[in-house]
Order: C-alpha cells, then sequence, then structure tokens
C-alpha cells in the first residue's frame, strides 16, 4: 500500500491509499524538526487504534517546507524499507508539462494539485487551493502547468492583522452577519471573508478573460465550502484533490519504472 504525505507549511496529511481508495487519514501539525521516529510512534499509534492493517510499501511525498523532506525520507527508508518518491526532485516524474520561467522552483503542492485536477476534470481549469497561502493553478488544455497566483492565504491576513495592530484581537474566519460590522471581531471578518469573495471572483475572472476561453474553477482546501456557501465562486470542490494527484504521480512513476 501507498503512504502518500502531503506537508504545507501549516499541517502535515499522511494518507494510506489502498489502490482504490484511502483506508485512513491523519493530519499533524508541520515541524521540521520531528524526526522519523517520531513520525512513525504517531503513525504506528493510529494505525493500531483504529485497527488499519496495512503493509506499507511505498511513500511518496510533496513537502512545500524544504527541512522536513530529510526526515521524511527516513522514516521511508527505516521503517517502510523503500525510497519515496519526493515531488519535484529528478527521479519523481510529473504526467504533465510545466511551462514556466526558467529556474522557477514551482511549489510542489501546485503541481500535485494541476496533476489531480487534469485526471479528474481534464484541461482548462483553475485550481484554488485554501491553505497557508491562497495559490490558483492554471492547468493547460493539455494539463500542463502554465503559472498561477499566489495570495496571503485566509488565516494568514487575519494574524497579520493582530499581529500588526496592537487593539485587534486574534479572530477566526466566519461569514459575517453583514457586510458593516458593529464590533471589532466583525468588522475583521468581514474585511477578509468578503474581501476574499472580491479577490477569488476577480482573479478568476481576468485569468478567463488573459486566456480568453472557457476554464473551469476546481477548489480545495478547509475553507473552500465557507465561501462556496456565500457565492458560487467554484464549479466543483474536491476536499482531496493533492492526496489524489499524489496517488496519480505514484501510479505514472511506477509504470515509468516497470
Ligand atoms: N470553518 C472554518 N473556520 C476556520 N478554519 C477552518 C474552517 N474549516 C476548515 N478550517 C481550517 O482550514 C484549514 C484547512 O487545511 P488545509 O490543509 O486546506 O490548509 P492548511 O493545512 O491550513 O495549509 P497548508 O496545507 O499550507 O499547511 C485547517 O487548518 C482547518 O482547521
Ligand atoms: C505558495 C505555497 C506556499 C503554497 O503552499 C507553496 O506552493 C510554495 O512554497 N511555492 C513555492 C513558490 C512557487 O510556487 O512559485
Ligand atoms: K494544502
Amino acid at each position: 500500500m501507498l503512504l502518500a504525505i502531503d506537508c504545507g507549511n501549516t499541517n502535515t496529511v499522511f494518507s494510506i491509499w489502498d489502490g482504490s481508495e484511502f483506508i485512513a487519514t491523519w493530519r499533524t501539525a508541520t515541524e521540521w524538526q520531528r524526526t522519523a521516529d517520531q513520525y512513525y510512534v504517531w503513525l504506528s499509534t493510529l494505525m493500531k487504534l483504529q485497527k488499519i492493517e496495512a503493509e506499507i510499501t511505498d511513500v511518496i511525498v510533496s513537502s512545500t517546507v524544504p527541512r522536513v523532506v530529510f526526515n521524511l525520507r527516513v522514516l521511508a527508508d527505516r521503517y517502510f524499507n523503500t525510497r519515496p518518491y519526493v515531488v519535484g526532485k529528478p527521479d519523481c516524474q510529473l504526467p504533465v508539462d510545466v511551462r514556466v520561467d526558467e529556474g522557477t522552483a514551482v511549489g510542489p503542492d501546485r503541481l500535485v494539485n494541476t496533476v489531480a485536477g487534469y485526471d479528474i476534470y481534464g484541461g482548462d481549469l483553475i485550481i484554488v487551493d485554501f491553505g497557508t497561502a491562497t495559490t490558483f493553478d492554471v492547468a493547460d488544455a493539455d494539463g500542463a502547468y502554465v503559472g498561477g497566483v499566489i495570495a496571503p492565504g485566509v488565516n494568514l491576513s487575519l494574524e497579520a492583522l493582530h499581529n500588526a495592530a496592537a487593539a485587534l484581537p486574534h479572530v477566526d474566519i466566519s461569514k459575517p452577519q453583514s457586510v458593516v460590522g458593529t464590533n471589532t471581531v466583525a468588522c475583521m471578518q468581514s474585511g477578509v471573508f468578503w474581501g476574499y469573495i472580491g479577490l477569488v471572483r476577480e482573479i478568476c475572472a481576468r485569468i478567463k478573460a488573459e486566456r480568453d476561453r472557457e476554464m473551469r474553477v476546481i477548489a480545495t482546501g478547509g475553507l473552500a465550502p465557507l465561501f462556496q456557501q456565500a457565492e458560487a465562486l467554484f464549479d466543483a470542490y474536491q476536499d482531496d484533490l493533492t492526496m489524489h494527484g499524489l496517488t496519480v504521480i505514484h501510479k505514472y512513476n511506477k509504470d515509468l519504472a516497470e
């Protein structure tokens, strides 16, 4: 079975893929100091608790944090006796072209999302991922990654207000009752929530205009449904898009190796 690891700047997600479905998914905070032994204790405890009897033979990693890759490699080698595929490294091929400026190291999560989007929905996509940053990735008609947009993430925007202004509290995102807030928290939520609705709508409209064609907008990330419920911004929502992409890339490389 395949252990797929999606390491973001805030959270790391581990999923076990049995070849047709994910049989378990666990989330932990990303900390580059965590050792292979710590990962294994955590993982094996959860597997036991949930009575998951999976023999892991393969590992694939996408990491936006370069420093965590070393310990994840050791985890794969020491505990699963396998060499992991690491997205973005030369020995991990992608099933789509990447057409960006030379020397650009595109975030592996963005490449994986593009592969997943193309696999599920076909070409001409805008893939929006609400993570630490909010990213927009453009898949061409042939699935190639042709660039995108990086905007500050929802929680990051609220944190930035709190960190920069002495009188602004820590606030969690939610949909405000009205646009005009009558207390500090409501004002901050309104700025980020409605500002974000505008940001997503404007960026998608401009991408479509710039490329002069119909494109479908696919959303992923825990916060997407919150925005979608206020306004129909997306044509589809896929919670496990990045994980799906990791399984596609793994299979592609396995097939190449045969
Ligand atoms: N209604 C909500 N209000 C606040 N936070 C939410 C809500 N729904 C989901 N979230 C949060 O959204 C986040 C979604 O996780 P996701 O994997 O999409 O990004 P992330 O882990 O924050 O970023 P990264 O992948 O860059 O580490 C989680 O931290 C989750 O707690
Ligand atoms: C933009 C983030 C932080 C989103 O997770 C990640 O994809 C990243 O670190 N990217 C590197 C730069 C780039 O994608 O062009
Ligand atoms: K993510």
